[in-house]
């Protein structure tokens, strides 16, 4: 997997990773109306609405941006319909080219890792026969039961060669409250970034990094400069631009000498894109799909300015 992403990053020059976090406020009300008139004000209706705005989505930036990053909670909330558009939606960006990391952020004792890792990143075992269910190529997880809860996914990503990136230093305003806590001198968030540089080299790429990355908020550019340092081989995936005050300045620290080493996302400042209110004169309803491309363009110029 990381070797197919930074594969994608370079042929796209540009290491983004949209967030397809859909609300029903975003979709516009032509497509709210088409999927009420079939099925409803319904959850099924809501998730039908969700995977019609990916899909145009998906078809105004992909070839400007190497991955999407699907936000599970956004589809889960509306039950087993909301599960079929994120699967639907994973595989449609995939006919696209595009790599999908599934923002899931699972964590449990292992036998139960065991099965999300199955679902997610390995094949589901009925009477004998194998089953991919997700399709994702990479997700993110919750470290903080330990190695027994992660490994599990470790072992996927080697069998199947799938990737993982793993919570250490979040973007949230209260992610001090414990990740930043002291322990023998060490910050929590410095610990976990050692572990998982650690656990990171039974699965390394051809391209000196590993399978194994970390989810690093770009809202805490300190930590990250240091997490760098720590984690040379691991890949940060990013989030915290845009929206949650994040600027390109404050992702210098996140990016190896290589000018790789990270991918950066953006959810609302590109999918909500229309809705901001410098753009509401710019766009109509009709064209919230053309306003995400203009935003995925702009992030690309302002990521370039940073990393060179
Ligand atoms: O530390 C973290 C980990 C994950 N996220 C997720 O990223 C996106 C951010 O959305 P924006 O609209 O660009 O703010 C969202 O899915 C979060 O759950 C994060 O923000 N911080």
């Amino acid at each position: 997997m990381i070797d197919l992403l930074i594969e994608k990053i370079q042929e796209k020059a540009n290491p983004t990773v949209v967030g397809l976090d859909p609300r029903l406020s975003y979709v516009p009300e032509y497509i709210k109306n088409e999927v009420y008139e079939e099925l409803g004000k319904t959850p099924a209706a809501a998730a039908e609405a969700f995977y019609r705005y990916n899909v145009a989505l998906i078809d105004a930036i992909h070839e400007i941006v190497p991955a999407i990053k699907p936000q599970v909670a956004m589809y889960e909330q509306f039950g087993g319909a909301g599960i079929d558009a994120y699967i639907k939606t994973i595989k449609y960006a995939k006919e696209k080219g595009l790599v999908i990391i599934g923002d899931i952020k699972r964590g449990d004792i292992s036998s139960t890792a065991e099965a999300y890792a199955d679902g997610h990143i390995g094949r589901v075992d009925v009477e004998g026969e194998k089953f991919e269910i997700y399709h994702e190529d990479s997700i993110t997880i919750n470290p903080y039961l330990g190695y027994d809860s992660v490994h599990p996914f470790i072992k996927h990503c080697q069998e199947y060669n799938r990737g993982l990136f793993v919570l250490v230093k979040t973007s949230n305003p209260n992610s001090g409250q414990i990740q930043n806590l002291d322990v023998a001198g060490k910050m929590v968030y410095e610990i976990m970034g050692e572990m998982v540089a650690e656990w990171g080299q039974q699965v390394m790429g051809t391209k000196g990094y590993s399978q194994i990355g970390a989810v690093v908020g770009a809202t805490y550019p300190e930590e990250a400069t240091k997490l760098r340092k720590i984690m040379p081989n691991t890949y940060f995936l990013v989030p915290g631009y845009g929206a949650q005050g994040g600027t390109a300045e404050d992702l210098k620290g996140c990016f190896n000498q290589d000018g790789l080493g990270a991918i950066i996302n953006s959810s609302r400042g590109i999918i909500a894109a229309h809705l901001k209110e410098e753009n509401k004169m710019k766009f109509s309803e009709k064209e919230f799909a053309l306003a995400a491309r203009k935003a995925a363009l702009a992030m690309k110029k302002d990521l370039q300015r940073v990393i060179g």
